[in-house]
């Protein structure tokens, strides 16, 4: 499990003048799964399009396989790498199975190995619809059946699951899982921290094209769940929504949060110095219910980095 699979060192890119990538550090470990997090225009397409030979950095280095990649991809590489982007690469007037066989065809793969993609992504009642007929996530299901016919080392996924109806994105989260337990490698880039939480070893969070953090999404949240403290209380005083957004605003710093839902508040403080002092004074108000330690999701991570 510990060899390295994808170094991918200092990598640089800039897009007429506008400095896309500058400088981004990845190393990938075979039997991954690497999320690649940012907001929109982070550099994540950037990067998976340098790393899959589709563009040329202006400097850095990418090696996969500890072969150094100079100008696009060896085929020995190419054979062992599928990539799925955003848009649809299909032929959308041949129907699913045309659509598999003529790529099984011309890379001498077997058509049982096209019955058995269709299968699993549970598309065998639609195999002779015309892909143009196909809804978003059934299309996203067919390119990533394309792309694993040539039973890859590695799979890369440009927001496979970004926009497509529950069912579709839970069978490609799932196929991504079985594909990892084989001992393959996935990075795959993602706005679901939902989703990065359930199927990532690892994330980097990227933003203005360098990476900002890189760690397992357990050590992220345990990192925070020692700032936040959850205060549970009732509003026993029957205050007015309006005096209760007055009285905390008077109190909370900025990096708080509060909710109301009916008579229950709950505070969510980052712990500092004065955090106790803070909780008394508030307990004054209010009648104090349960204390707990905040059980931190990626998108506070996402948040608090970010900041
Ligand atoms: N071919 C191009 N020409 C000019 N600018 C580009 C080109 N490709 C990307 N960019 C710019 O580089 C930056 C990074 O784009 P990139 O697509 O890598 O971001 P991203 O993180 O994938 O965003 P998103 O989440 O929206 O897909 C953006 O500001 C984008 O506009």
């Amino acid at each position: 499990m510990n060899e390295t699979i994808i170094e991918i060192n200092n990598l640089k890119k800039s897009f007429s003048g506008f400095k896309a990538l500058r400088g981004i550090n990845l190393e990938v470990k075979k039997g991954e799964i690497i999320g690649l997090l940012g907001p929109n225009g982070a550099g994540k397409s950037t990067t998976i399009r340098i790393l899959t030979g589709l563009l040329k950095a202006d400097s850095g280095s990418v090696k996969i396989m500890g072969e150094e990649i100079k100008k696009g991809l060896p085929v020995w590489i190419k054979e062992k790498i599928a990539v799925v982007f955003e848009e649809s690469n299909l032929y959308s007037r041949l129907n699913a199975l045309d659509n598999l066989n003529l790529f099984a065809g011309i890379n001498n793969i077997e058509s049982e190995k096209v019955e058995e993609l269709l299968l699993e992504f549970q598309l065998q009642d639609s195999v002779k619809k015309e892909v143009k007929t196909f809804s978003k996530g059934m299309k996203k299901r067919l390119m990533i059946c394309r792309a694993l016919l040539s039973d890859p080392e590695i799979l890369i996924l440009d927001e496979a699951t970004g926009g497509l109806d529950p069912i579709s994105a839970e069978i490609i989260r799932k196929k991504v899982l079985a594909f990892k337990r084989n001992l393959k490698t996935v990075v795959l880039s993602t706005h679901y921290l939902e989703e990065a939480d359930r199927l990532c070893d690892k994330v980097a969070f990227i933003n203005r094209g360098k990476v900002i953090a890189f760690d397992k999404p357990s050590a992220f949240k345990d990192q925070l769940s020692h700032k936040y403290l959850k205060i549970k209380l009732i509003n026993d005083q029957q205050l007015s929504e309006a005096e209760i957004k007055k009285y905390l605003t008077a109190v909370l710093s900025e990096a708080d949060n509060y909710s109301l839902d009916s008579n229950n508040l709950i505070l969510e403080l980052k712990i500092s110095s004065n955090i106790f002092e803070k909780a008394a004074e508030i307990s004054k108000e209010f009648k104090f219910v349960d204390l707990d330690k905040i059980e931190a999701n990626l998108q506070q991570v996402f948040n608090n980095i970010n900041n």
